[in-house]
């Protein structure tokens, strides 16, 4: 069973995911992108959602034209947990 992490823990991975920031009102972090266009934002959330289908874990997220909106955070944990912190080192290695 996933847990979610601690506040120590918390601080020392998002020191590694500076584009990315704790969420306001949910225990998860977010980060917004921006692209040329709606076809790039697409393509984005394309190869997003392939890695959250490989990973069994799924971002919340929204799309606005040429923007992307994303919140990780674990369900199954009710919060901030690894798998949220892996996904966004993925997601930022794309
Ligand atoms: C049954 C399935 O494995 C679970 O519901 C997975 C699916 N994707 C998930 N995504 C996220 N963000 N959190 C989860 O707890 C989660 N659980």
């Amino acid at each position: 069973m996933v847990k979610k992490l601690a506040d120590a823990e918390r601080a020392a991975h998002l020191a590694d995911l500076p584009a990315w920031k704790l969420a306001e009102g949910r225990d998860g972090i977010t980060r917004s992108f921006r692209f040329k266009d709606f076809s790039q934002a697409f393509g984005f959330m394309s190869r997003v959602a392939l890695l959250a289908e490989k990973a069994d874990h799924h971002p919340e997220w929204s799309n606005v034209w040429n923007r992307v909106d994303i919140l990780l955070t674990t369900h199954d944990a009710g919060g901030l947990s690894m798998r949220d912190i892996e996904m966004a080192k993925a997601i930022d290695a794309l």
